[in-house]
C-alpha cells in the first residue's frame, strides 16, 4: 500500500525520546513516576520569579473543594492558594512550561494513544501550616482527568525538614504502601489520577507548585 506523503513525514519525523519512555514505562508498571530536572534550575527560576510576581499581584485565590459550580472553601481539607493558567495567554515564563509539557502530550497520544485532548493546569502556593489532605483527583467530579501532573518550584536549598512532602498511598497486593515524595525544584512528578489516591503533608514554609490534569476531552 503506498503510504500518503503525510505518514511517511510522520515516520521520518518519529525520534523515540528515552525520558519520556521512562514515564511510560513507570505509569504501566506503577502509576506513578518522579522525574527530577524535567526542567532546568534557570526555567524553574523564571516560572518561580513568575508564580511570585502573580501572588504578590494578589491574584490567587483560595482553592476551594468540589466542582466549578458547587466550590467549597474548606481550610480543614486544603490551605493551598491557586491561580489557573490559560494557555493562550502564556507569556515568556509559561511559554517554557507549555513547550515541554505539550512536548509530552504530543508522544503519549503517538505512541500509547492516551487520547489525551484537554489539559488545565494551576499555580499553587501553600503558606506555612498548609496542607491537603488524602484525596483523589476526581473529587472535582472530573471523570475526564486521566493523569495528574505536579511541578516544583521551590528555592534550590529546599529541605526535607520543610515537610510538605506528597504522599502517594499505592496499593501492593491489598496492601497499603506509602510513597512520600519530596517537592525538590524541577521534579515533577506524574500519575494516574482516577487511580491513585495522595496528600500533601503540612508544610513549614511556603511550597511552590504548577499542579495540572491532562484530560480525555
Ligand atoms: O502539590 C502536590 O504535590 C499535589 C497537589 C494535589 O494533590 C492537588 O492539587 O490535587
Ligand atoms: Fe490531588
Amino acid at each position: 500500500m503506498q503510504n500518503t506523503d503525510q505518514e511517511l513525514f510522520e515516520q521520518i519525523d518519529f525520534r523515540e525520546n528515552p525520558l519520556f519512555e521512562r514515564i511510560i514505562e513507570d505509569l504501566l508498571e506503577k502509576k506513578y513516576s518522579v522525574v527530577d530536572s524535567f526542567f532546568e534550575p534557570d526555567e524553574v527560576e523564571v516560572l518561580r520569579n513568575h508564580l511570585l510576581q502573580k501572588y504578590e499581584e494578589d491574584n490567587f485565590k483560595k482553592a476551594a473543594i468540589g466542582n466549578k459550580t458547587s466550590e467549597i472553601i474548606e481550610r480543614s481539607i486544603r490551605g493551598d492558594f491557586i491561580l489557573w493558567i490559560n494557555e493562550a495567554e502564556a507569556g515568556i515564563a509559561e511559554n517554557i512550561y507549555f513547550k515541554k509539557i505539550n512536548a509530552m502530550v504530543e508522544y503519549l497520544n503517538r505512541t500509547c494513544f492516551m487520547g489525551i485532548l484537554t489539559k488545565e493546569f494551576h499555580y499553587a502556593l501553600y503558606p506555612e501550616g498548609t496542607f491537603y489532605k488524602r484525596h483523589l483527583d476526581t473529587f472535582q467530579n472530573d471523570g475526564r482527568r486521566k493523569l495528574s501532573m505536579v511541578c516544583y518550584l521551590n528555592n534550590e536549598d529546599w529541605k526535607p525538614e520543610n515537610g510538605g512532602e506528597l504522599a502517594i498511598y499505592l496499593d501492593e497486593n491489598g496492601e497499603e504502601k506509602q510513597i512520600d515524595i519530596y517537592p525538590f525544584p524541577g521534579r515533577v512528578v506524574i500519575f494516574e489520577s482516577q487511580e491513585l489516591e495522595h496528600e500533601v503533608k503540612p508544610v513549614k514554609v511556603p511550597r511552590l507548585s504548577i499542579t495540572g490534569w491532562l484530560k480525555t476531552r
